[in-house]
Order: structure tokens, then sequence, then C-alpha cells
């Protein structure tokens, strides 16, 4: 049964910063955000996890084999080379959305996003090493069918980002309220969901579910594993058998 570590990343006070003590040139704030994603995806991915840069000043993480004094670690290492401070949750669940919502709870509790008194709060638990199991951690890998024949290759670039955006926003609704599941666009047409134990069927269905409702046609191939990085290699290499005989589902098991 899937147990999914879940760490939501706040910046603290982020928004009162960007414009004080006037308004920031938006090309540094891109840059600093960009930085900060690019630092802290090389951190929790050393430690074999994921983490998605969704909103940039909220970023969600999967982080199991992470413990807390790694997220510590995290905060001290932004501190010292960031003009911004970080405020994480962590929080465990069978159901990723779960997991999530317990995580933005603690930071919530601690103080608002834009509280200056708080700074660097570290709320929650960490799976311990001795609880972690093979199958904690269950990744699905979507990427749009020929991407560049139909799209990349045909439309304009701004054409081609829309029809992209229509399926990422239909299928993360879906797996959202559907299946209890997270998904992050991640670049190029390729879109990644931490889920629950989801069967087979339920990815045909959210592959159903998106054609029919925009006209997106997708494949997935998902993994399992202790950690993200475990799960979500075994989903890459499902995908590559989809890519490799025309079907649309793989799965590592
Ligand atoms: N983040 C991420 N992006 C990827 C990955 N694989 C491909 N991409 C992105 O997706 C784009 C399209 O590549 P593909 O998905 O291989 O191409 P395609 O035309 O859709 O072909 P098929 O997937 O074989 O149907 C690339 O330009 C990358 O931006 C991946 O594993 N991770």
């Amino acid at each position: 049964m899937t147990n999914t570590q879940v760490t939501l990343v706040q910046i603290d006070n982020y928004g009162p910063w960007t414009v004080t003590p006037e308004p920031r040139r938006e090309a540094d704030l891109q840059t600093m955000q960009s930085r900060l994603y690019a630092d802290i995806s090389q951190f929790v991915g050393n430690r074999g996890g994921y983490v998605f840069f969704s909103r940039f000043d909220n970023m969600i993480a999967v982080t199991n084999g992470l413990s807390m004094a790694d997220h510590e670690l995290l905060q001290e290492s932004v501190n010292n080379r960031y003009p911004v401070t970080l405020s994480l949750g962590v929080a465990t669940g069978t159901s990723p959305v779960q997991a999530l919502a317990d995580a933005t709870t603690l930071v919530q509790e601690a103080g608002s996003a834009q509280d200056k008194s708080r700074r660097e709060c570290l709320k929650g638990r960490a799976i311990e090493t001795a609880h972690q199991t093979a199958d904690d951690v269950q990744i699905a890998h979507f990427d749009v069918i020929n991407a560049t024949g139909n799209y990349t290759d045909e439309l304009n670039a701004f054409d081609t980002f829309i029809e992209i955006e229509q399926g990422y926003a239909e299928l993360m609704r879906h797996m959202r309220t559907a299946h209890e599941s997270l998904s992050f666009f991640v670049g190029g047409d390729n879109i990644i969901v931490t889920c629950p134990d989801l069967t087979e069927g339920d990815y045909e269905d959210a592959i159903h579910h998106v054609e029919d409702a925009v006209d997106v046609e997708l494949q997935v191939g998902v993994g399992r594993g202790e950690n993200a990085h475990d799960a979500g290699f075994a989903a890459k290499h499902a995908l590559e058998i989809c890519r490799a005989d025309g079907t649309r589902v793989e799965v590592d098991w």
C-alpha cells in the first residue's frame, strides 16, 4: 500500500518582498524563482525525491527518504544563499491529496504566507527508515502521443502550448477529484502524477476522460518504489514500452 510523504515548500512573506521597497524587476524575480527551484530540485533529487515547481512561491515535493534533519538542512542552506527563507510542512498518507492537505494545514497553522513573524517553520513528521517499503510511492508518467508530429511540427508554438495545457488541466482535475492524485506539468508534453494505489483500469479511464473532454491523446507508464525516483524511473521505463509497442497504459508490476 502507498505511503506518500509530501512536503509543502512555501517561501516566507514572498508577496511583500517582491514589492519592497518598490516593485522588483520581473526578470530578476523569474531568475531567482527558477534558481531556487533548481537548487531545491537538486537537493531533494539527490536524496531520491521529486519536487514540482507548481506556483514557484509554493512548491510541492514527494520526499519519501528525506528525514526532518534533511528538511532542516535545506532551510539552512537556502537561508545562507538566497534573499528569502522557506517554511516546510511534512505529512504522510495513503492519499497524496490528503498528505498535501495535512502538510498545508501545518504551515497555515504556523502563520500566514504573508506573516512577517513566520520564518522557516518546520512542521510535521517524516517516515522512519525502518518503516519504508518498496511500494510506498506510485508515480505515473503521462505524455501526449506524438506531440511532435501532431503539434510541435504543425502548429505555431503558442497554439501547441494551449493544446498541451488543455490536456494537463483536464488530467490534473480528473486525477485530483476521481483518484486523490497530484499531477504536475514537467515540461514538453510530460505530466508526472503522484498517486495512491490505482489500477491499470483507473489509468485507462483517465486517458479516455481526457481524450473525450479535450481531444488530447495521452499514454502513461506507471511505477512503484521506495521513493519518488525509484517509482518515477520505473514509470519512465514503462512509458518507453508504450512508445515502442503503441500501448496506452503500461504498469511496472
Ligand atoms: N520532463 C520530461 N520531459 C520529457 C521527457 N521525455 C520527453 N520530454 C519532453 O517531451 C517533449 C516531446 O518528446 P516526446 O514525448 O518523446 O515526443 P512525442 O513526439 O510526444 O513522441 P512520443 O512520446 O513517442 O509519442 C520533449 O521535447 C521534452 O520536452 C521526460 O522524461 N521528462
